[in-house]
């Protein structure tokens, strides 16, 4: 076999992992050994490193790759929007196949870039954009392709499971978790990204596409994060038998008379009970729940972020590279290959229907869960349990966990209740699985 010459743009999490795989002795796929870094950009050439670098391997300028016609492909794993959409699209025209790990730019400009691949008769592959070091992209456009996807909901944010994890199981500082989770290079660059729920919208909407085979208005994704999440949630949360993870869900809805799969899709943190399987999951790791027909019910699980199980993935994604482009010689394999086959569209968020839990903070006054109960049942919210959790002189904190009702009719009790005299803060608000 030829030798594949690649390009590497970015040398830090996951550039750094991918080089150790590359150099390594360890026993592995003879096909593995084909594989030569060409040259690295980084940002910053005086930056000390924790490998030693030949310096003539590495460069600040990233089109230096782009435009040498040695290089087979450019593994772009720089993060960031416009620059790596540049890289990418640049990459593709020149006629060279493009690895990346980057979810923002996939889930943003998907559509351009998977075009722009077929027209060019080349390929993108992302496999580490989506759960770090589990197989799921791939899995999804070819070896899941004979079912007919329902629903996928998991845990699929590494760093917002380590954070709540330790919140959980030690009580752990939600800032200082976040910090550590940065040090062991879990976070975006900018980790609002993580705890706002912007990486998991993006990794949602990158999954639905290949799922449901439309095109995903992103910004119509609704999201939240955890960053409003505290110890008294997780409290309160555990003493009524659940544990809080921030999930993403699609699901599939009806064909509408525009021929437009309807998709219910969002991303917030949620309370599972703790005999759900997606409860076990701890720490970095993710999950994800399919559910398809004929196959039925899948969890895919393993580690979400961190340097080697993600340079793992973008490694695997350049060895399919390479024996497709050996096999096929100039002809396109379908399946490596992504395009769109239908249009799809996302349920506006008062449409769709979701188990609730509310954390009310309120004064001591004997008749409040009764004007609560009431509320709910005048719009139609029927409650599965309401629960006075803590009494203080001043206050009660009372907890409402709601069978599945409609968003809209949920809204507005809040409305009402918020607007109480007894009550002083709706302190919070998770989805129930
Ligand atoms: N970390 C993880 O666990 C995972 C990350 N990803 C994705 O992988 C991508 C990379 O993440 P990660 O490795 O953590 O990021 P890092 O911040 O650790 O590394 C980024 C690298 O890109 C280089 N870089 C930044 N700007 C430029 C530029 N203008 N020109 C050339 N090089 C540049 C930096 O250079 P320098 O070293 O000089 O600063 C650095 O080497 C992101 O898209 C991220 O979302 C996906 C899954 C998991
Ligand atoms: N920041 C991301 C990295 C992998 O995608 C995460 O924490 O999941």
């Amino acid at each position: 076999m030829r030798k594949c010459k690649i390009g590497i743009v970015g040398f830090g999490t996951v550039g750094s992992g991918i080089y150790k795989i590359l150099s390594s002795e360890v026993d592995s796929h003879p096909i593995l050994k084909e594989i030569e870094i060409a040259k690295i950009a980084v940002k910053d050439l005086n930056k000390k490193r924790d490998i030693e670098l030949d310096n003539n391997l590495l460069t600040d300028d990233p089109f230096k790759l782009i435009n040498d016609p040695s290089i087979d492909v450019i593994v772009e794993v720089m993060g960031g929007v416009d620059l790596a959409k540049d890289i990418i699209l640049q990459s593709l025209k020149l006629g060279k196949s493009v690895v990346t790990a980057n979810k923002a730019v996939i889930a943003r400009y998907g559509e351009e870039i998977y075009k722009t691949a077929s027209k060019e008769r080349v390929y993108i592959l992302s496999e580490a954009a989506v759960c770090g070091g589990i197989p799921i992209i791939e899995p999804l456009k070819r070896s899941l392709k004979s079912n007919c996807i329902k629903r996928m909901v998991g845990i699929i944010n590494g760093t917002t499971n380590f954070i709540l994890s330790k919140m959980t199981n030690e009580k752990a500082d939600y800032k200082e978790t976040l910090k550590l989770a940065q040090s062991l290079g879990y976070a975006e660059f900018d980790p609002t990204a993580d705890v706002e729920g912007h990486d998991a919208a993006d990794k949602i909407s990158i999954l639905s596409e290949l799922a449901f085979g439309g095109k995903i208005k992103r910004e119509e994704i609704h999201f939240e994060g955890i960053s409003k999440i505290n110890l008294k949630d997780i409290e309160y949360a555990n003493k009524l038998g659940f544990e809080i993870k921030l999930l993403a869900l699609s699901e599939r809805g009806q064909i509408n008379s525009n021929d437009s799969l309807a998709l219910n899709i969002w991303v917030g943190p949620s309370l599972i009970p703790k005999s759900h399987p997606l409860s076990t999951v701890k720490g970095v790791n993710n999950a994800l729940l399919i559910e398809a027909d004929p196959l039925g019910e899948i969890m895919l699980y393993g580690p979400g972020a961190g340097s080697g199980p993600t340079a793992a993935s973008v490694v695997s994604d350049i060895l399919n590279l390479h024996a497709a482009k050996e096999k096929n010689n100039n002809s396109v394999d379908p399946l490596l290959s992504f395009d769109f086959w239908r249009n799809c569209h996302i349920t506006s968020s008062s449409q769709i229907n979701k188990k609730n839990y509310l954390r009310i903070i309120c004064l001591d006054s004997p008749g409040v869960i009764g004007k609560i109960g009431d509320i709910f049942g005048k719009n139609n919210v029927s409650i599965e349990s309401i629960v006075q959790l803590d009494a203080s002189e001043d206050k009660a904190e009372i907890v409402v966990i709601t069978h599945e009702v409609n968003n809209g009719d949920f809204e507005r009790s809040k409305d009402e209740i918020n607007s109480l005299n007894e009550v002083k803060i709706i302190a919070s608000q998770l989805s129930c699985i």
